[in-house]
C-alpha cells in the first residue's frame, strides 16, 4: 500500500536519504525540517502518514505526535527515536504512535513499518466513515412529526420506552408504526441488543410455530438442521411482532405463554429455553372487533397491549403531509443530483388528498417525482394523484359509455396497489381487499413481477 507522508527530520542529510528510500519504495513524501514546518504542511496538504524524528531542534517529535493527534487522530504517527532512548519511545507509543522505529534502521524495516501504518489508517477511516454513516441511517429513520397528536404520540413512546411494558401499536397501513417501534427499541435500555421483526402475515400457516419459536432437526421434513427461531434471535433485544392480529388462533395460545413464562419450546424439542425480549407489536385490525369474530384471544390482546399507542392515518393530520413530502424531497435530492421544490399549487394538491396509503403513499409520489421531473420544481401535474378518476365518492365505480376490459382493469389496479405498497404483496392485497393468496395466484395469471415481502 502506498499513501502519502510526511516526513520530519531536521538532519538534512538524513531527511534526503530517508525520503529518497521512502519515494523509490512507492510512497509520495513530503519533507519538513522541523516540526513547525512540518504541522504546516500538515495542516494544507493531503497526509495519510507522518514520519518524524523524536529528537528536533524547536518543536519536538512528541509534540509533533500530540499535534496531529488532535487535528485528526486518524493519522498514524512513526516516531523515529535514538538508538537507547527507549522512554521516549515508550512515551510516544502511550501519547498514541502507531509505532517507534531506532536509529540506524534498514530500508526495509521502515518502508514495511509505513505500509502497516498506512494499511491501519486506511481500516480506521474506512470504519469512521461506515459509523458515520449508520448514524446518518439512524438520524434519517427519526420521525418527521409536525402536527401536535404526534408529537403527543412520540412523546408517549419515547417514555414507554424506558419501561418493558409490552407496546401494542395501531394504525392503518403506511402510517408508520414500525417507525414507532424501530423509536422505542433504539430509545430503550435495550438498544444495544437486536431488534427482531417478523412479519406474521408473510409466513406460511404451518411455519409460523417455528418461525416464531425455532425448531430442532428432523422435527418437520425440511427441518435440516436445529433453527433457534425469532424469540431466540431476540435475546436481550426487543421483538417486533408486525401484523400480530393475522395470527392464527392455535399459535396466539403459544404466544401468550412464550410471553408469560419468558421461555419457548422449539418445535420437535422438549426442552423449554427461556428468552429475555421486550415484545412491541403492531396491527392495522381493528382487535376489538377480532376478539368479537372469534379471531383473536382476548388474553393475548391485553398482554401485548398494555401499553396502546394509535397512530391517525394521514388525512387526520393534514398539517404533516407538506412537512414530510419537503422531508422525502430532502432525502432524494442527492440522488437527483439537482435542486427540488414543489410549486404552491403541487403543495396545495398533496395537502388536499386523502392519502389512503397514507406515508407510505407519500413517499412513493414523492420519490416518483424525484426520478421523473427534469427541471427543478415539481407542480401538480407532476404528482398524477389519483384524484376523481376510479371510484365515486359513493364508493361505486362509473361505467365508461363504450364499456372497458376487465382484465386490463385490473391489472392496472394491481399495479396501482403495489406501487403504492411499495410492491409489499401483503399490503397490496389488503389495499384491493382480497386475501394475499388471491393477489399472488392474478400476479402470475397476468405475469405481472412484484416484490415480495419481507
Ligand atoms: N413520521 C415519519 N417520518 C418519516 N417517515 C415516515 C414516518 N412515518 C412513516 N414513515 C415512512 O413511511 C413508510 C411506511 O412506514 P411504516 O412501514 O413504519 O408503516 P406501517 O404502519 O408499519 O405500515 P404497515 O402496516 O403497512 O406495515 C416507511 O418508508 C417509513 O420510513
Amino acid at each position: 500500500m502506498t499513501g502519502h507522508l510526511l516526513l520530519i527530520d531536521d538532519d538534512e542529510s538524513l531527511l534526503a536519504v530517508t525520503s529518497h528510500n521512502l519515494s523509490t519504495g512507492g510512497f509520495s513524501v513530503l519533507e519538513a525540517r522541523s516540526g513547525e514546518e512540518g504541522l504546516a504542511l500538515f495542516a494544507k496538504k493531503w497526509v495519510d502518514l507522518v514520519v518524524t524524528d523524536v529528537k528536533l531542534s524547536g518543536m519536538d517529535g512528541l509534540a509533533v505526535l500530540a499535534a496531529v493527534k488532535e487535528v485528526n487522530p486518524d493519522v498514524p504517527v512513526i516516531v523515529i527515536t535514538a538508538h537507547g532512548s527507549i522512554e521516549m519511545a515508550v512515551e510516544a507509543m502511550k501519547q498514541g504512535a502507531f509505532t517507534f522505529i531506532t536509529k540506524p534502521f534498514s530500508r526495509d524495516a521502515l518502508r514495511l513499518s509505513c505500509r502497516k501504518a498506512l494499511e491501519m489508517g486506511s481500516l480506521q477511516r474506512k470504519n469512521r466513515e461506515l459509523t458515520d454513516e449508520i448514524e446518518a441511517m439512524r438520524g434519517k429513520e427519526a420521525p418527521v412529526v409536525a402536527s401536535p397528536a404526534m408529537e403527543r404520540l412520540v412523546a408517549t413512546a419515547r417514555r414507554v420506552a424506558n419501561s418493558e411494558a409490552p407496546v401494542l401499536i395501531t394504525g392503518e397501513s403506511g402510517t408508520g408504526k414500525e417507525v414507532i417501534a424501530r423509536l422505542i427499541h433504539r430509545e430503550s435500555p435495550r438498544c444495544s441488543g437486536p431488534l427482531v421483526t417478523v412479519n406474521c402475515a408473510a409466513i406460511p400457516e404451518n411455519l409460523v410455530e417455528s418461525e416464531l419459536f425455532g425448531h430442532v432437526k428432523g422435527a418437520f421434513t425440511g427441518a435440516v438442521s436445529d433453527q433457534p427461531g425469532k424469540f431466540r434471535a431476540a435475546n436481550g433485544g426487543t421483538l417486533f411482532l408486525d401484523e400480530i392480529g393475522d395470527l392464527p388462533l392455535a399459535i396466539q395460545a403459544k404466544l401468550l405463554r412464550a410471553i408469560q413464562e419468558k421461555e419457548v419450546e422449539p418445535v420437535g424439542s422438549q426442552k423449554v429455553i427461556s428468552c429475555d425480549i421486550r415484545l412491541v407489536s403492531a396491527t392495522h385490525r381493528d382487535l376489538a372487533k377480532a376478539i368479537s369474530d372469534g379471531g383473536f384471544r382476548e388474553d393475548l390482546f391485553y398482554r401485548i397491549g398494555v401499553v396502546p399507542l394509535h397512530i391517525p392515518p394521514l388525512r387526520e393530520r393534514p398539517e404533516e403531509i407538506v412537512p414530510m413530502a419537503n422531508h422525502f424531497l430532502g432525502t432524494f435530492i442527492p440522488h437527483a443530483g439537482r435542486p427540488l421544490s414543489f410549486t404552491k399549487g403541487a403543495a396545495g394538491a398533496l395537502a388536499a388528498h386523502p392519502w389512503p396509503g397514507n406515508i407510505r403513499e407519500l413517499k412513493n409520489v414523492v420519490e416518483r417525482c424525484a426520478i421523473l421531473v427534469s427541471g427543478d420544481t415539481i407542480d401538480t401535474s407532476d404528482l398524477a394523484l389519483a384524484g376523481s378518476s376510479g371510484a365515486s365518492p359513493g364508493g361505486s365505480f362509473r361505467l365508461p359509455e363504450k364499456g372497458l376490459s376487465l382484465p386490463d382493469l385490473e391489472q392496472d389496479l394491481i399495479r396501482q396497489a403495489l406501487s403504492r405498497s411499495g410492491g409489499n404483496r401483503s399490503q397490496a392485497a389488503r389495499l384491493l381487499g382480497i386475501p394475499r393468496h388471491v393477489l399472488i395466484y392474478r400476479l402470475e395469471k397476468y405475469g405481472i413481477s412484484g416484490q415480495t415481502d419481507s
